[in-house]
């Protein structure tokens, strides 16, 4: 049964306004919804010495006669060992006939056959044992991993308590009210982390911070700062938060900041009107307010140019901006959500970002951790990325090699989770049809040794004669780019793909950085 359908149950439930009532209903949910053949619930007497069940007969599988009760001291049955360790007890047909002895309970269990066993289960509540639910099912069944049913089950407690108190406890209610939000908050935080997980795939304890991060962040109307090195999947967290969030309905507009030259983002963004510049030959609408109702991306807003930021931030605090060459104000309501690889404080250090539009951006901060810090996640996502080839190629790869798998643990990504599906489908495209991947199948690692041994023959000679730094970070990144497009002839895609960029930043950059080969 879906969450929808355990939420539908529970409403029905909390329609019940007498006990008797509450409890059939609760059974027969609990024997349709789960298979069981039979079940009970045991309630301890009025002075506590005695459990007795709430239906006095019973002509199913186990049998009630209506004077039936167990002494709760008295360990000759099963009830009271549950009650006394208050945890569940799973009894099969065969340790049933352990407690042949106890004729009363010889009697209760005459109809389990060789394939049922009894699962029985306390029912508490604050530490307080209030009774014990006795079913009969299929021996190949286990309940216990089972959360559904279990929660179902806390409501009904909470009921049952309800209904009995109500006559002179009205202020319960609320409470009741307060708990069952809080349940179905949490059956629904549950069911989302889980629909996210297949999305933003990896187990690890960082991953688990990251997704319940984003649910968070999602449920407010904040803007979102996501931080993270590049492919560590900035993007994937922006689309989440618009997607779990109460606007998923309406559009998610990305934009990438890096990729587009400067004169260009602004109307991009703003929009323009019909001759504002050469080249205008009609009115554009722009993506601010192609994003109302919805979210809009800002990617890489670290190289947002210092005029532009201004008019973000007006925008951002009134919703009111005026296309490029336009004279009126318009309107829109978005949520935004930025990301960025560089570190933007150290930039609003530097005077290259504004303060205060940091501060606008960074109100719910959400940080992706890098894949070296988590390779336990190697496994996952690497399965992840076979699957995708397979869907995408109608391949039939089946899984990775464990020496291939212990290969791939022993390199640092650099490019993050982006060279990992790299380095995956390279593998892929590599394996026979229905194979596996293997060693052979991977690509050649970089040494991480040789980067660091050329970093520090900078540092001996080449860092202390640095007089511009820009220039010569500029200078830098040409060299590398340089390289990996030779090394790759000349193929743009590839060398970006090895320095863990989209193509589009790779291209861009290599506008800026006058790179023509
Ligand atoms: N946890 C993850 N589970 C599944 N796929 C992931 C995960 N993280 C990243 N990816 C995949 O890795 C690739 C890169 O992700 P994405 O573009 O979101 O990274 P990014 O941090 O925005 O990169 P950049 O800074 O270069 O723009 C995408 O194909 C994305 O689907």
């Amino acid at each position: 049964m879906s969450t929808a359908q355990w939420l539908q149950q529970t409403s029905t439930l909390l329609e019940c306004k007498l006990v008797d009532d509450l409890i059939e209903q609760f059974l027969q949910t609990l024997e349709d919804e789960l298979g069981l053949f039979d079940s009970l619930l045991l309630t301890p007497s009025v002075d506590g010495r005695y459990l007795q069940p709430v239906k006095p007969t019973s002509t199913g599988l186990l049998k009630v006669d209506g004077q039936v009760s167990w002494n709760v001291t008295d360990f000759q049955h099963p009830f009271a060992h549950v009650l006394q360790t208050a945890k569940p007890m799973v009894l099969d047909y065969y340790s049933l006939a352990y407690w042949h002895d106890n004729p009363q309970f010889a009697a209760f269990i005459s109809g389990i056959e060789k394939d049922h066993s009894l699962f029985l289960y306390p029912l508490k509540q604050n530490g307080q044992l209030l009774g014990v639910l006795c079913f009969a099912l299929d021996s190949s069944r286990s309940l216990l991993q089972r959360q559904d049913w279990q929660q179902y089950s806390e409501v009904f407690i909470r009921h049952w308590q309800w209904l009995t108190s109500v006559a002179d406890q009205t202020g319960q209610a609320c409470q009741l009210t307060d708990s069952i939000a809080e349940i179905r908050d949490e059956m629904t935080l549950q069911t989302n982390l889980t629909r996210l997980s297949s999305e933003l795939v990896g187990e690890s304890s960082e991953m688990d911070k990251l997704r319940k991060d984003i649910l968070r962040g999602a449920g407010t109307v904040l803007s979102v700062l996501v931080q993270g090195e590049t492919g560590t999947g900035k993007e994937l967290v922006a689309k989440a938060v618009h997607d779990y969030s109460s606007r998923h309905k309406a559009p998610f507009i990305a934009i990438n900041c890096a990729a587009i030259p400067e004169n260009l983002l602004e109307s991009e963004l703003f929009g323009y009107e019909k001759g504002a510049f050469s080249g205008a030959n009609s009115k554009k609408v722009g993506l601010i307010a192609q994003a109302a109702k919805g979210t809009l991306f800002l990617d890489e807003i670290g190289d947002m140019p210092l005029s532009l930021q201004s008019k973000l931030l007006r925008v951002l605090e009134s919703g009111h901006f005026r296309a490029v060459g336009g004279s009126t104000e318009l309107h829109s309501d978005f949520r935004l959500v930025a990301a960025t690889h560089v570190n933007l404080k150290e930039r609003v250090n530097a005077g290259e970002f504004r303060r205060d539009l940091y501060y606008r951006l960074n109100q719910f901060p959400v940080t992706v951790p890098v894949l070296k810090s988590r390779l336990s996640d190697l496994p996952q996502l690497i399965r992840h990325f076979i699957g995708r080839f397979n869907r995408h190629h109608q391949a039939q790869i089946t899984g990775i090699r464990y020496e291939a798998l212990s290969k791939l643990t022993t390199y640092h990504y650099p490019g993050n989770v982006r060279e990992l599906r790299n380095v995956v489908e390279y593998a892929c495209a590599l394996t026979a049809h229905q194979g596996e991947i293997d060693v052979s199948d991977l690509p050649t690692f970089e040494e991480p040794s040789c980067e660091s041994s050329s970093g520090s023959e900078l540092e001996g000679h080449e860092y202390a004669d640095i007089g511009d730094l820009k220039e010569a970070v500029a200078q830098f990144e040409r060299n590398v780019i340089r390289t990996r497009i030779n090394r790759f002839k000349g193929d743009r895609t590839k060398a970006a793909m090895s320095l863990g960029l989209p193509k589009r930043t790779f291209s861009h950059k290599c506008l800026k950085l006058e790179i023509n080969e």
